[in-house]
């Protein structure tokens, strides 16, 4: 872990007198085993583009073994850890996210699913052999899930066939993304004060769904539509699931990506681990046919190369999707 220097501190964005966060009551809760669960997961996109998933086939064994793996990598000393070279963007990051000048109070190592050997330059021999393990093991439980939810949610909107959406992720040029986000502990939080410090910056992912799991330790917050932000209470039996900006296009506006950050926490370490299902670059990103009828398509077509190079060009709380939109006719 690296200690910052009180100037340091200091240009990491502050956010002060927060209320006392609403402690979510209604976060919507997903029980994947029971047979309602496809209109549940509907309401939740369409009103939050967010929930919680229980009752889930990943082993635990899957979760705390790369758990643990992460855990050792992020304790590794910084001059180890940066033998991964600046994330370009894939690679280990620490502080700065993406390259247009924003910074968290986070380190990170972001993947990409075709498991490229240099990204993992800072293991080798066994070690090497373990995270892979892990890693593998782990993402491959995370895009199953991430598929089956998405044919359940075709199920439920009535779109055929059911794999319209999965199969983005299931094609082998699929251009899916992994992340494993580690928070410090932050020094300059002063809850009783009000006072905080951002560990990940507002955005919504451009991606069609993303499958999040983190330790114990709280920071994540979505906004609600009238712009308040909720704290979600940490759940490391759970996976948290988020609608990407590209499902919001696929579903013409119906579902809404949510807007999320994570606040820095003051005396515990947050470890979270993001799946973000994407689509292969060449493919056609639109409103589906079957869910514009009768309606105005609110997106022009794009490619998901397109919108991932407009989406690196901008910073984390940019609106990526206002580019896109179809000027509505009057
Ligand atoms: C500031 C940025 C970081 C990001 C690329 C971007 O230019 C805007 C989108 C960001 C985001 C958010 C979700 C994921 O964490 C991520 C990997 C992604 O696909 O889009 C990050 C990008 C990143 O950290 O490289
Ligand atoms: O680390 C987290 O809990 C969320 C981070 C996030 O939203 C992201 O990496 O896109
Ligand atoms: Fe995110």
């Amino acid at each position: 872990m690296v200690v910052l220097s009180k100037p340091a501190i200091e240009q990491f964005s502050h956010i002060r007198n927060i209320k006392p966060t609403t402690l979510f009551p209604q976060i919507p809760l997903v029980d994947l085993s029971k047979p309602e669960s496809k209109h549940q997961i509907i309401k939740a996109c369409e009103e939050f583009g967010f929930f919680k998933v229980i009752n889930h086939d990943v082993p635990m064994e899957f979760i705390s073994r790369l758990e643990s793996e992460a855990t050792k990598f992020f304790s590794l000393p910084l001059c180890e850890k940066k033998k991964t070279g600046q994330p370009e963007p894939y690679g280990y990051g620490n502080k700065r996210i993406g390259p247009n000048g924003d910074f968290g109070w986070v380190e990170y190592l972001l993947l990409t699913n075709n498991q490229d050997p240099n990204l993992l330059r800072f293991l080798s021999g066994e070690n090497l052999e373990t995270f892979r393990f892990a890693l593998n093991n782990y993402m491959s439980a995370m895009k199953k899930m991430a598929c089956e939810i998405l044919e359940m949610i075709a199920d439920g909107l009535k779109i055929q066939p059911r794999n319209v959406l999965s199969k983005l992720l299931m094609d082998e040029q699929s251009d899916s993304v992994f992340r494993l986000n580690y928070y410090p502990p932050c020094p300059d939080v002063q809850p009783l004060n009000g006072s905080n410090v951002i560990g990940f910056g507002e955005h919504t992912d451009p991606q069609v769904i993303s499958v999040l799991r983190s330790n114990n330790t709280s920071g994540l917050q979505i906004s609600l539509r009238d712009g308040s932000w909720i704290s979600v209470p940490p759940d490391q039996t759970s996976f948290f699931i988020n609608v990407g900006d590209s499902l919001q296009v696929m579903t013409n506006g119906k579902f809404k990506s949510v807007k999320h950050r994570v606040l820095a926490n003051s005396v515990k370490c947050r470890l979270s681990m993001i799946y973000f299902g994407g689509p292969p670059l060449s493919e056609k990103i639109a409103p589906l046919p079957s869910l514009v009828r009768g309606e105005q398509s609110l997106y022009k077509e794009f490619t998901w190369f397109e919108y991932k190079k407009s989406a690196y060009d901008s910073s984390l709380a940019d609106n990526r999707l206002i580019h896109f939109e179809r000027i509505a006719a009057s």
